[in-house]
């Protein structure tokens, strides 16, 4: 084990052992429901890697349910658990989503009667016509590009509980918020929240977006790593965008490759990196865990905060 100041550093063997034979291993079934996830997944890493995790987080729910519980005997009235939240963060295309949806999938199933939501940050993006209108349309994905008070109210509304809470829903395909549609998230037990923003420093002095997070993860990886992944999703939305006038990326998918891979890696490096660098990786450090992930997508690395 390293160590640095503020983490515990684990290889990927010495994690790996960290897991107890509390979970029993997955079913054949619930394989193939992670492979049709992102056929990419390497199921060694669900096993070596997302079981102790979610171990992990087993222990720091029971924690939060324990002084939840404390907290009501000290006030003499119990107000109920409030529902645990997660954060996923890291860099755009460094795998958030896909981190995020495997948690999700393996937290319901080891908690059978928690109700386990997903949501994505993206959603809180101005409208495009809003970014145009504060001429930040080449900043999308920088803090001042999100509604970050609506964000913190949905939180907050998480926390206390609202039913139905309705949350705006983003495309990549259309990159923009899709008019009239709401996803719904409905007092959810446990959240999780992905998104590129979600350990960052807040914009309001008196509320913190991390205040909500009761655990959080950092996906971490070399730029130039996550460079080609996001080149790589590139591609695969040209080659969905070819019969389709109204995607985004119609034009450059039926113009010339090369020049549209051109204007990709300029959007890497001018917007993505940028934020990468100014705003993404100083909240590394903020998460409880870090996962590093090297060629592949395969994680080498846990980092475990000390406090
Ligand atoms: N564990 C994995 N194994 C294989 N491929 C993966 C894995 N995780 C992500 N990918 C691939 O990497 C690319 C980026 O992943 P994803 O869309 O999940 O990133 P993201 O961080 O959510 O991005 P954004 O912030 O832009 O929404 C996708 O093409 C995805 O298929
Ligand atoms: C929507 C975000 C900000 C985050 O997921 C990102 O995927 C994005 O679109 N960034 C803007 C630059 C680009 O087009 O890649």
């Amino acid at each position: 084990m390293n160590s640095t100041k503020k983490f515990h550093q684990f290889s990927r063997d010495e994690w790996q052992r960290f897991y107890r034979n509390g979970i029993p291993p997955l079913t054949e079934n619930e394989l193939q429901e992670i492979k049709s996830l992102n056929d990419r997944i390497s199921l060694q890493d669900v096993q070596d890697i997302y079981m102790p995790l979610t171990h992990l987080i087993h222990i720091y729910m029971k924690e939060y349910e324990s002084l939840q519980l404390s907290k009501g005997l000290f006030m003499q009235s119990y107000p109920g658990v409030t529902p645990f939240v997660i954060g996923i963060a890291g860099s755009v295309a460094v795998g958030k989503s896909t981190t995020a949806r495997l948690l999700q999938m393996m937290l319901s199933r080891i908690f059978k009667r928690r109700n386990v939501q997903l949501i994505t940050t993206d959603g809180f993006l101005y409208p495009n016509k809003v970014l145009e209108e504060k001429g930040i349309m080449n900043r999308k994905g920088f803090p001042e590009s999100y509604d970050m008070e609506r964000l913190i109210t949905f939180l907050e509304q998480v926390k206390n509980r609202k039913e139905n809470i309705e949350t705006p829903v983003y495309s990549h395909d259309i990159y923009d918020i899709i008019p009239n549609k709401t996803e719904t998230i409905n007092e959810p037990d446990i959240l999780i929240v992905e998104g590129i923003n979600v350990l960052q420093v807040p914009t309001s002095e008196q509320v913190y977006i991390s205040d909500f997070f009761d655990f959080s993860v950092y996906v971490d990886a070399e730029p130039e790593l996550i460079e080609k992944w996001y080149l790589n999703r590139f591609g695969k939305l040209l080659d969905s965008a070819f019969l389709d006038p109204d995607n985004f990326y119609y034009s450059y998918a039926i113009g010339d490759r090369e020049e549209a891979f051109n204007m990709a890696r300029n959007v890497w490096r001018d917007v993505n990196l940028k934020n990468l660098e100014e705003f993404i990786l100083p909240t590394r450090n903020n998460a409880n865990v870090i996962l590093h992930k090297t060629e592949g997508h395969q994680i080498d690395q846990v980092s475990l905060n000390k406090y």
